[in-house]
C-alpha cells in the first residue's frame, strides 16, 4: 500500500518511508491510497475478541502488506498491555475509558505503536541516530515520550507550550532524561506544532538529524487509534447493542475523530459521530458554515484540546473530497466554554459517582445534546480526571486520589529547555543538543 500527500505534490510513499519521514515533502499529510473495506463477517466475529486480537486483525487490514505479520502481531501485542473498558455511565450512556495505559491518556495507543513500528523500520534501514520531534498540548507529550524511553537510535524531543499544560503532564515528560529532552516554548500549543513542521521543511536539519515527527500527523501515530473503536462497538455488541450508536469524541488536532472516520469507513457501523470543542472551536464553526478560520489558540480547563490549527483537518477534507456537505452529514459539532464544562464534572459526580475529567466531560456535554431516542451513544474518555488534579478538584469540591503511577513523575527532578517561539533559536538549540 502506497501513502499520497494531501497536499498532492510529492511523490507517493511505502508504508516504512511515511512513518520514518512523517511529513511529505510538500507539507501535506501522508494518507493511504486505499482504505481497506473489513468483511461482514468480522464484525460478528469481534463480538467475542479482546482488544488485542481486535486490533491485531485491523492493523494487519491497514498495514499487513508492508510488514511482516508476526512483526505486526508483535508490536500490536507489545503496545496494547492494557484495557480499554467500556464503561456504563447513565441509561444509554458509556464511557470508552481510554486512560489506563502507561501514561493515563489515550495517546498511549497511538505512541506506544508508533514507537514499536518506527524502531522495527529503522532497524531495517539500518538507520542510525533518528530524531523525533513532537509537539504536545498535554497528553502526546508523555505518551510520546514514555512510549521512546530507553529506544535505542532515537532520540525525542518534546515541546510544549510554557505554563499551558497541567502540573502532572509538565512532569510526565520532563523527569524521564536519558534520549527525552523536553522543550518549554515560550508560545502556543500551535506555535510548537509550527517549529517541528519547519524543522522538517529544513533540508540540513533534516540530513543531519534524520527528523520524523511522532504526532498524529505521522500515519503510525494516528492509523492505529482507529483500533480502539472496533473494540468500543464490539463490547457493546456484546451487550446486545449493534444499531443506532453514535460516538463523542473530544478534538483538538483532530487525530483521534479522523481515526474514527476512518474506522466508519472500513465498515463499522457508527450512525454519527460528534466533534466536542472547548473554546478552541474552529472546527465547529467550520462545521456549521464551512469557514475553516484557524487562529491562535486560547488557554482552557481542557488544555490538551487548545489547538488553533489542526493539523488533521486537511484528512478529513481529503477523506470527505473537500464535500462540507459530506462532512457535516456524518459529523456534528458542539462547543463549551470552561464554565459548562466545570459544572457538568460536579454535576455527574454528584448524580452518579461517575468522574469526568475536562476532555471527556466536554465529550459527554456533546452526547448529551446530540443524542436522540433510541440512539445509543458512546464518549471517549481520553484522559484519567487525576491529570487535572486542582481543576477537577475545585470542581467536585473534593480531593481525589492520584494513582500510584502518576504521583511517582511528581516525585522526581524536571528538566526542561527554555526557549522563545522562533524557528532560529529552536533549530540552534537542536543542533547544539544533537
Ligand atoms: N492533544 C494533543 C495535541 C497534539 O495532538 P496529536 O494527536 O497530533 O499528537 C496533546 O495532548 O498534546
Amino acid at each position: 500500500m502506497n501513502y499520497y500527500s494531501t497536499n498532492q505534490s510529492a511523490p507517493a510513499a511505502t508504508l516504512q518511508e511515511a512513518v520514518v519521514k512523517g511529513l511529505a515533502p510538500d507539507r501535506g499529510l501522508y494518507m493511504p491510497e486505499e482504505i481497506p473495506l473489513l468483511p461482514a463477517g468480522f464484525f460478528s466475529e469481534i463480538v467475542h475478541s479482546g482488544v488485542t486480537d481486535i486490533a491485531r486483525s485491523v492493523a494487519r487490514a491497514l498495514f499487513g502488506d508492508d510488514i511482516p505479520h508476526d512483526e505486526l502481531a508483535r508490536i500490536v501485542t507489545d503496545a496494547l498491555n492494557f484495557e480499554i473498558p467500556l464503561v456504563r455511565v447513565e441509561e444509554g450512556l458509556y464511557a470508552l475509558e481510554l486512560f489506563h495505559g502507561p501514561t493515563f491518556a489515550f495517546k498511549d495507543v497511538g505512541a506506544r505503536f508508533m514507537a514499536r513500528m518506527l524502531s522495527y523500520f529503522v532497524q531495517q534501514q539500518g538507520q542510525e541516530g533518528v530524531t523525533v520531534l513532537v509537539a504536545t498540548s498535554g497528553d502526546t507529550g508523555s505518551a510520546v515520550a514514555n512510549g521512546f524511553l530507553g529506544v535505542e537510535g532515537i532520540r525525542v524531543f518534546v515541546l510544549y507550550p510554557s505554563g499551558k499544560v497541567s502540573d502532572i503532564q509538565e512532569a510526565q515528560f520532563t523527569t524521564l532524561g536519558r534520549n527525552i529532552v523536553a522543550v518549554e516554548i515560550d508560545g502556543t500549543f500551535d506555535d510548537c506544532q509550527a517549529l517541528v513542521k519547519s524543522a522538517f521543511m529544513d533540508e540540513e536539519l533534516n540530513r543531519q538529524l534524520n527528523l520524523t515527527s511522532a504526532n498524529s500527523i505521522n500515519v503510525a501515530r494516528f492509523l492505529p487509534q482507529s483500533f480502539y473503536y472496533f473494540h468500543a462497538f464490539a463490547q457493546l455488541a456484546r451487550l446486545g447493542i449493534s444499531r443506532e450508536v453514535i460516538i463523542s469524541v473530544p478534538s483538538g488536532n483532530l487525530g483521534n475523530l479522523t481515526a474514527g472516520l476512518f474506522a466508519k469507513r472500513m465498515g463499522l457501523p457508527i450512525k454519527r459521530f460528534i466533534a466536542a470543542n472547548n473554546r478552541n472551536d474552529v472546527f465547529w464553526e467550520y462545521l456549521q458554515s464551512g469557514r475553516y478560520l484557524p487562529r491562535p489558540s486560547v488557554q482552557t480547563i481542557a488544555n490538551a484540546m487548545d489547538v488553533g490549527s489542526p493539523s488533521n483537518f486537511d484528512r478529513i477534507l481529503d477523506l470527505y473530497s473537500y464535500s462540507h456537505e459530506a462532512i457535516s452529514s456524518d459529523i456534528s459539532g458542539y462547543r463549551f466554554s470552561d464554565g459548562e464544562i466545570e459544572s457538568v464534572i460536579k454535576r455527574v459526580h454528584k448524580e452518579s459517582g461517575y468522574l469526568l475529567d475536562p476532555h471527556g466531560a466536554c465529550a459527554y456535554l456533546a452526547l448529551k445534546e446530540s443524542k436522540r431516542a433510541g440512539e445509543t451513544g458512546i464518549f471517549l474518555a481520553t484522559a484519567h480526571p487525576a491529570k487535572f488534579k486542582e481543576s477537577v478538584e475545585r470542581c467536585i469540591g473534593e480531593e481525589i486520589e492520584i494513582p500510584e503511577g502518576l504521583a511517582t513523575f511528581m516525585k522526581k527532578n524536571r528538566e526542561t529547555i527554555q526557549l522563545p517561539s522562533d524557528f532560529g533559536s529552536f533549530r540552534k538549540a537542536l543542533i547544539n543538543l544533537s
